[in-house]
């Protein structure tokens, strides 16, 4: 049994994994991280040099090597939901956690941030809306589904530990 908490870019994946890691004892892992080490080389350069379907087929595989393990804290990247049976091994293998937030405050947490090649080149804006409207629904299929919009982050980890089907208590 793994936690995997899905979501788009800025709805706080990373930052609340961090807390609900140091808080359960589970194994942290950004999934993002582990492909930029893995490959030696960070996200953007993975997405311009070798295009964004190696990047998806590393998720992919990473993910399914997750999935043979036991209590890991997975911070997954936002595209992981694109693919159903990226969706499909999450949920036969863990419980699911899918942070939210409004366009204003993605926007804000992403705009002083590189290294989110989706984002990058300008006309922020139009590309939140479109990748928002391409994966509408896809984070909807979840044990727990936090909107982290104006909330703090110890907060939004209390909300998670609350719920009564938690698997690490
Ligand atoms: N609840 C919160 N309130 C305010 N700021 C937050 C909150 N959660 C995260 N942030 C800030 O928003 C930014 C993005 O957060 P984070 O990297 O955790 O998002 P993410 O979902 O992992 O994004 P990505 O998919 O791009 O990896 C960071 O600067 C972080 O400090
Ligand atoms: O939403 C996405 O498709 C992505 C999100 C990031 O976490 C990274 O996985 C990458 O930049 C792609
Ligand atoms: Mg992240």
């Amino acid at each position: 049994m793994n936690i995997y908490l899905i979501g788009f870019m800025g709805t706080g994946k990373t930052t609340v994994g961090m807390a609900l890691a140091a808080r359960t004892g589970w194994t942290f892992i950004d999934m993002d991280q582990e492909i930029a080490r893995r490959e030696g080389r960070a996200i953007p350069d993975i997405f311009a040099q070798s295009g964004e379907a190696y990047f998806r087929e590393m998720e992919s595989d990473l993910l399914k090597e997750l999935t043979s393990l036991d209590r890991l804290l997975v911070t997954t990247g936002g595209g992981v939901v694109l693919r159903p049976e990226n969706r499909d091994l999450m949920k036969q293998t863990g419980f699911i956690v899918s942070l939210s937030a409004d366009k204003e405050s993605i926007k804000r947490r992403v705009s002083n941030q590189t290294g989110r090649p989706l984002l990058s080149g300008g006309e922020l804006d139009q590309k939140i809306d479109r990748l928002l409207e391409e994966r509408k629904g896809l984070y909807e299929d979840a044990d727990i589904q936090i909107d982290t919009s104006a909330r703090d982050v110890s907060d939004i980890v209390d909300e998670i530990l609350a719920h009564p089907l938690f698997p690490a208590r």
